[in-house]
């Protein structure tokens, strides 16, 4: 398992070691300890799993504090181009976005931090994803920006007229509105 450093600090990429044989593969997709040697300390609580057709796009979705969640996000099927916006207001990154890749075949999984909007786009024909949480869904603490914020300059991979977006996340606010407490 090792960890992908990214321009944005405490944003990471993990690429865990995969033991391929005759029968297919294995990982360990996470474990406590390897984590801990890596300097990860988190407690998740909450496993999420999401199912979408191409053209979907998530987000951008955060749970202000105290309800505030780490995400550890991967992909079992298909292809998404997964988001991060830095929205800690002392952050050197404050309002930059990292896009990664993330594919059932690349096996990469994103740690979104608490202080971070996430969301994602699906490429491939469908995908699954699936993220660990280190705090419960709040419905009372849900925040949001919207995907096509100009200031983020997003290329999500797809023409954004033609994206599946749900009613909640067209109607979000930008960065400069929104009610982010971090
Ligand atoms: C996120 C969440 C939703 N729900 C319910 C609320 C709603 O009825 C239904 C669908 O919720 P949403 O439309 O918010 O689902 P979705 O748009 O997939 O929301 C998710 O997007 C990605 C990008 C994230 O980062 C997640 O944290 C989460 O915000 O599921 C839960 O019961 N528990 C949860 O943890």
């Amino acid at each position: 398992m090792r960890i992908e450093e990214t321009f944005i600090k405490d944003l990471v990429v993990v690429e865990p070691t995969v033991f391929g044989d005759e029968r297919g593969y294995f990982f360990e997709s996470y474990s406590k300890v390897k984590f801990n040697d890596l300097g990860i300390n988190i407690e998740f609580v909450q496993d999420n799993q999401s199912f979408s057709k191409k053209g979907t796009l998530r987000g951008l979705h955060y749970q202000n504090p105290p309800f505030a969640q780490t995400k550890l996000v991967r992909v079992l099927e298909g292809e998404i181009i997964d988001v991060a916006v830095d929205l800690r207001k002392d952050s050197p990154t404050y309002g930059k976005a990292f896009s990664v890749l993330l594919s059932a075949e690349n096996k990469k999984q994103l740690l979104v931090p608490q202080g971070f909007a996430h969301g994602f786009s699906v490429v491939s024909e469908t995908a699954s994803v699936m993220y660990k949480c280190d705090q419960f869904y709040n419905k009372a603490a849900e925040g949001g920006i919207k995907f096509d914020d100009p200031s983020l300059n997003i290329d999500w991979g797809m023409n954004l007229e033609e994206a599946i977006v749900s009613e909640k996340d067209q109607v979000l606010p930008l960065i400069e509105n929104c009610n982010s407490l971090f």
